[in-house]
């Protein structure tokens, strides 16, 4: 039987960075999938594809340019299914031989094959031809993601009801589309299609989306997908989900009935654990799938046994598990690492952007701290004159007392790239003085912040003054 210091099971984010951190040790890595080729949900269903097809649609369909040319302008006119899937296998191909390389250069061993524990310190491995082998390891880090929710009562045939698995496979676009869930994944795809000019309907069955993100870039963003013709119906619980040869129909538990060509369903995820026999540890997922590790070192109630990614749950994101499976690497070998900073982007690739940093205005006031929010609108920067951008803003709020930036909230063109200003200066402990004394490059979006910060500080001087004749 092989040993190696390390296994790791996934080839997704967390496990491709815990098993290239842990070769760059010197140690021993075997990395095993089940999947066809190396990538994981990442790079095969998840971030890579809806990031490419996204990328696709805006291309093809000119969208960036409608605010010069208007609603109808196109690029392509026909934009087929064909259009969006090969653009979508070039990219992958490209991400797996990344990998691939990446792998074979730090000499970290992979197999395609499923992983099931036998015991504490040996997994079974099964490959796709049902070949069985054996392999002991010193620790494992289980990388193993999440898979999309299928409630039985959902008429899933990829044909017409889709997971977000298969929507990926479309041989043909939709003349029009029900989402179910107004999750991350939802709102990104219905704003996706509707940039095609495909009818969409998104049902959420809570009255708000999003929670997570402050409530007034959410109200824009609601306010968005409803102004382009968008139907946004929230606090709508669905009774039925049946087909017919014209479609499908959703029946909501209010009465209403919503007929659509194809519906896709994205309400949710849950861990990938059923065939790794946790039993075999002592493990026991939640019920969602998901496993409890320390936040700090990511170990399992086994010390030897680590876990990393979606299979740990929120923010679930390819960026935080990649560094949650480097972070367990470094723990699994003794060698020192900081924890990553507490504030982290998170980008929504819908049509429009939505990315965010630090506290929402919610949080903010729930903390019970004195703020003071500074804005700036995308269409009063001269770059988004330049580029026609006609919505979006950028909004930062600061603590009063501190004057530090305590949460970047953006909503519109380059939302995803922009963040990261906001969030070098929140974890650098930065102030609102930063973008008052700082020149931005001249024209760009990013210019935005300068505004936004004299906005607040122009506020924060009279607050300030207040507090004065108040302490006098
Ligand atoms: C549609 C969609 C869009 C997304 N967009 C973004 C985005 O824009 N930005 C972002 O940061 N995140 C995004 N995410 C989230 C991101 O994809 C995940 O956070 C990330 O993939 C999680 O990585 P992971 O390391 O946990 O493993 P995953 O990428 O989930 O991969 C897990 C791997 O484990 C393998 N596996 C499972 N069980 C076994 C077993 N028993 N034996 C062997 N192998 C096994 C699976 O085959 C799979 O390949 C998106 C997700 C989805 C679904
Ligand atoms: N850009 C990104 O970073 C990105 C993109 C996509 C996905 N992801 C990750 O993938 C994970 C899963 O995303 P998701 O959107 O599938 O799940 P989610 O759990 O975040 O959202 C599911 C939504 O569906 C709703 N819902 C559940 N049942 C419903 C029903 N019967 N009818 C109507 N609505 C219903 C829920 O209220 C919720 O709003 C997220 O945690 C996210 O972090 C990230």
């Amino acid at each position: 039987m092989d040993k190696v210091d390390m296994l790791v099971i996934g080839s997704g984010p967390a496990g491709r960075r815990a098993a290239v951190q842990a070769a760059k040790f010197g140690k021993s890595v075997l990395v095993v999938d089940r999947g066809r080729r190396l990538g994981g949900v990442s790079v095969h269903t998840g971030t890579i594809p809806s990031k490419t097809l996204r990328e696709t649609v805006l291309n093809l369909s000119g969208w960036r340019e409608r605010g010069f040319y208007g609603r109808a302008y196109r690029v392509k006119q026909d934009i087929t299914a064909v259009d969006l899937t090969e653009r979508l296998h070039k990219t992958l191909d490209h991400e797996v031989e990344v990998l691939e390389h990446q792998f074979m250069r730090n000499m970290v061993a992979f197999a395609l094959a499923e992983a099931r524990f036998v015991a504490p310190n040996t997994v079974e491995l099964k490959t796709d031809t049902d070949e069985l082998s054996r392999v002991e390891f010193d620790k494992c880090v289980i990388c193993v993601g999440t898979k999309p929710y299928r409630p039985d009562h959902v008429p899933f045939d990829g044909s017409r009801v889709f997971d977000s698995d298969e929507i990926l496979e479309i041989d043909r676009l939709p003349r029009s589309l029900t989402v179910i869930g107004g999750g991350v994944i939802g709102v990104e795809y219905a704003t996706i299609f509707s940039a095609l000019d495909v009818p969409v309907t998104l049902i959420e069955g809570r009255d708000t989306i999003l929670d997570f993100i402050d409530k007034e870039v959410v109200a824009d963003f609601v306010h968005q997908m409803r102004d382009r013709g968008m139907v946004v119906r929230l606090g709508a619980a669905v009774k039925e989900i049946t087909k017919s040869e014209r479609g499908v129909q959703v029946a909501l538990e209010d009465g209403r009935k919503v007929n659509t060509e194809c519906l896709l369903f994205a309400a949710g995820r849950s861990g990938s654990v059923g065939s790794l026999n946790l039993g075999a540890l002592g493990l026991e997922a939640d019920k969602r799938g998901r496993l409890k590790v320390d936040p700090d070192t990511f170990q399992t109630d086994l010390p030897n046994i680590y876990a990393a990614g979606d299979i740990i749950g929120f923010p679930s994101l390819a960026s935080t598990s990649m560094e949650q499976g480097r972070l367990a690497a470094c723990h699994a070998f003794d060698m020192p690492a900081s924890p990553p900073p507490e504030a982290f982007p998170y980008g929504i690739y819908a049509v429009p952007e939505i990315s965010t940093v630090g506290q929402s205005e919610e949080e903010v006031r729930e903390s019970g701290v004195a703020y003071e929010c500074g804005v700036a609108r995308f269409r009063e920067t001269s770059r988004g004159h330049i580029m026609g951008v006609n919505s979006g803003f950028l909004k930062l709020i600061f603590a009063l007392d501190t004057r530090r930036l305590l949460g970047a909230h953006i909503i519109g063109e380059g939302a995803t790239k922009l963040i990261h200003i906001g969030q070098a200066v929140i974890n650098l402990k930065g102030t609102v003085d930063f973008f008052v004394e700082n020149t931005f490059n001249y024209p760009t979006l990013a210019e935005a912040y300068k505004v936004a910060g004299l906005d607040a500080w122009n506020r924060m001087g009279q607050a300030a003054a207040e507090v004065a004749v108040v302490d006098g």
